[in-house]
């Protein structure tokens, strides 16, 4: 069920929770809205699931208009599923039985019923624990009931909470992939919000990053990281520098950019024209070799693989993120090559 934002305006008491915020979220996509605690993300999901009226704007779901002025379709006749951090399952009874009471009381027999919460209990890979009571589960197989009982009240979009919020480091990335599997055999659109980029990069088909209540940027997660809008966004998605630069010439969407003593050939958008401008850095794009640009090591972190270092390069006064595979120490000196680089739209 794909999912239409238009103009989508929520004001609360004088402060703007969601603002103008327009989505095409196409059917069967897995969409991330990533952005720091009160930019607006819990609102947006409660404005599509109904339990918010917007103050502006229009909301669809398939098409079919759900939002707007005058309407307001109620959160049970959306054929949307929420899942919240907190699960909000029935204590005293069994999975199965979590599973199969909505679609009970929705008139489906016993029987019926508790074959369906048998095929959903089997998608999310629960079928061994179909007995147990939700005390007895760990907090992602309880996430994962609660996706169950999203797909026996038909939902076919599930909003999702920051669902992985309370759960350890470990049992998030185990979370990660089988949430991931879980929309390959559902192909429900679900909308996933989150503060955490890592988890936003790692689950998004396509991925909006929303701050002070508006949407800075949407698109697949590798051109967001790649190619971010604004400063604003290539500071919130992955890491980097931002360093001031001249860029000298531009042919075919390259740049050649002076930084420091010398030159360097970086992406940049259309419309780049010689002058001032601003210089997105990743670590992985600064590479360490025998010639370059002289620099030295401030500081260094193990990541298992690799070395996540911050060096000085000769003449930039801003100290730039490097991805290093022998240990360096703080006060080595090192020659730095750039081999890419992406000139921001925006100066
Ligand atoms: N019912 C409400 N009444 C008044 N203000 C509200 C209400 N709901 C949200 N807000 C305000 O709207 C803004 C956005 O809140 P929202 O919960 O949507 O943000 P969020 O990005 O989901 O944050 P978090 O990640 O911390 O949950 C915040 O400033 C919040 O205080």
């Amino acid at each position: 069920m794909s999912i239409g934002l238009n103009g989508v305006t929520r004001r609360f008491a004088g402060k703007t929770a969601v603002d103008r915020v327009t989505l095409d979220i196409p059917a069967g996509t897995f969409f991330v809205v990533v952005g720091p605690s009160g930019c607006g993300k819990s609102t947006l999901l409660r404005l599509i699931a109904g339990l918010e009226r917007p103050d502006e704007g229009t909301i669809s779901l398939n098409g079919a208009r759900v939002a707007g002025p005058h309407l307001h379709v109620p959160p049970e006749d959306r054929s949307v599923g929420v899942v919240f951090q907190s699960y909000a399952l029935w204590p005293h009874i069994t999975v199965e039985g979590n599973v199969a009471f909505p679609l009970e009381t929705a008139g489906m027999s016993g029987k019926a019923a508790r074959l369906a919460a048998a095929r959903h209990l089997e998608t999310v890979a629960l079928t061994a624990l179909a007995a147990r009571r939700p005390a007895d589960l760990s907090g992602g197989q309880r996430q994962r009931v609660a996706l169950a009982r999203c797909l026996a009240q038909g939902a076919r979009t599930i909003l999702m909470d920051e669902p992985l919020a309370n759960l350890d480091p470990h049992l998030r990335a185990t979370m990660e992939e089988e949430l991931a599997a879980f929309h390959r055999n559902s192909a429900a659109t679900t909308l996933y919000i989150t503060h955490d980029q890592h988890e936003a990069m790692a689950l998004a088909g396509r991925i909006a990053v929303m701050w002070d209540g508006r949407i800075l940027q949407s698109g697949p997660p590798e051109e967001v990281y790649a190619r971010p809008a604004t400063a604003r966004v290539a500071g919130f998605i992955g890491k980097g520098a931002l360093l001031p630069v001249e860029v000298l010439s531009v042919v075919g969407g390259r740049a050649r950019i002076r930084l420091g003593g010398t030159a360097a050939s970086v992406a940049c958008p259309d419309g780049t024209s010689p002058g001032p401008a601003q210089l997105l850095l990743r670590p992985e794009q600064v590479v360490a070799g025998d010639d370059g640009i002289p620099a030295r090591i401030v500081s260094r972190t193990f990541r298992g693989n690799h070395w996540d270092a911050v060096a000085l390069l000769d003449g930039v006064a801003q100290p730039v993120p490097v991805s290093l595979t022998d240990r360096p120490e703080p006060g080595d000196t090192l020659r730095l090559n750039i081999r890419d680089g992406w000139i921001l739209p925006e100066v």
